[in-house]
C-alpha cells in the first residue's frame, strides 16, 4: 500500500506510527524543573496547538522535541526514532516567531537555502515534490519571488519561512508561535493557509499559540500546560468539523471550546 499523503489520509489509515511520543519526560536547567513527567502520545498527521501561561514549557517541549535539549529522565522518540536520529534525517523542521530570513537573499533563495546547505555538505536530504517556486505559491507569494526580505511584509516573510521550513518535506513542523507578532486579518489569512498546507502535505503539526482562538480553530487538540512547574494539565479535543472556515468561530462549538480553555488557563 502506498503511503498516505494527506492529513485525512493518515486519519484512515488509523495510523498506528507516532510522530512524537514522551514518557515520563523531564527537563531541567540546573536545579530548575522547566518541565515536569511528561507523557505524550502524538499520531502522526495530528495538529496539536499547544497553549499555557507563560514559563510554562511550551518552546521547552518544541526545543525537546527537536533535539535541541536533552530530556533530565524520561524518553523521547520522534517517528520511533531517537530525537537525534529524526533530526539527522531532517524528520522536522522548526518555524520560530521571528521569520530569520538572510536579508540579501531573495524570497526563492531563502526557500532555498536548507537545499543549497545540504548540496554543500554532501548530505542527501529528504525534498518535497513541490519545487521551491511551487512551495511559494503555495504559501501564496506567486510571483514575489524576486523580492527581499525588507521588500516583504511580516505576513510575507513568515510564510516565506514556512515554505522554507516545507522544502525537505518535513514530516513534522514545529512551529514556535509563528504569526504571535502580526494584526489578526493576517493572522486569519494565514491560519486558513496553514490548514490548507496541513491537508496537502500530511505532515503532523505542533503549534505554540497565546490565542485561545487560534488553538481552537487551528488544533484537532489542544495541549494545555501549566506552570510551575511546567506541566501536564489536559488535552482538550476539539470536535469542529473541517475544513474550517473563519465563520465557524462564530458558531456554538466553538465558543463553547474557547469558554472552556478560557476557564482552564484561568486556573493554570
Ligand atoms: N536555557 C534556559 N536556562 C534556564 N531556564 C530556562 C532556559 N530556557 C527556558 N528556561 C525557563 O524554563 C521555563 C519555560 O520556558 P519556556 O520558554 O519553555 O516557556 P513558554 O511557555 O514557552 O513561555 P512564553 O509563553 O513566555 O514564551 C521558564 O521559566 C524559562 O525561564
Amino acid at each position: 500500500m502506498n503511503a498516505p499523503n494527506t492529513a485525512t489520509a493518515y486519519r484512515e489509515a488509523g495510523a498506528e506510527a507516532l510522530a512524537a511520543r514522551l514518557r515520563n519526560a523531564w527537563v531541567k536547567f540546573g536545579d530548575f524543573t522547566a518541565i515536569q513527567d511528561l507523557s505524550l502520545d502524538i499520531a502522526e498527521g495530528e495538529f496539536w496547538s499547544i497553549l499555557g501561561p507563560s514559563g510554562c514549557g511550551k518552546s521547552t517541549l518544541l526545543r525537546l522535541v527537536s533535539d535541541l535539549i536533552p530530556p533530565a529522565s524520561g524518553e523521547v522518540s520522534v517517528f520511533g526514532k531517537s530525537t537525534e536520529e529524526a533530526r539527522l534525517a531532517r524528520e522536522f523542521a522548526f518555524v520560530f516567531q521571528d521569520a530569520s530570513l538572510l536579508p540579501w537573499r531573495s524570497a526563492l533563495k531563502n526557500v532555498e537555502l536548507p537545499l543549497e546547505v545540504g548540496r554543500s555538505r554532501g548530505i542527501k536530504l529528504p525534498v518535497s515534490d513541490k519545487t521551491p517556486r511551487e512551495l511559494l505559491e503555495l504559501v501564496g507569494l506567486k510571483g514575489r519571488e524576486d523580492a527581499l526580505p525588507h521588500e516583504l511584509s511580516g505576513g510575507m516573510r513568515q510564510r516565506v519561512a514556512i515554505a522554507r521550513a516545507l522544502v525537505c518535506h518535513p514530516k513534522l513542523l514545529l512551529m514556535d508561535e509563528p504569526f504571535g507578532a502580526l494584526d489578526e486579518m493576517t493572522r486569519d489569512h494565514l491560519n486558513l493557509q496553514l490548514l490548507k498546507i496541513w491537508e496537502e502535505t500530511g505532515a503532523t503539526i505542533l503549534f505554540v499559540t497565546h490565542s485561545i482562538p487560534e488553538a481552537v480553530f487551528l488544533g484537532q487538540k489542544v495541549l494545555m500546560l501549566q506552570a510551575h512547574p511546567g506541566r501536564l494539565r489536559k488535552i482538550v479535543e476539539i470536535d469542529i468539523p473541517g475544513p474550517r472556515s473563519i465563520a465557524q468561530r462564530e458558531t456554538p462549538e466553538f465558543i463553547r471550546h474557547a469558554a472552556e480553555l478560557r476557564q482552564i488557563l484561568e486556573t493554570c
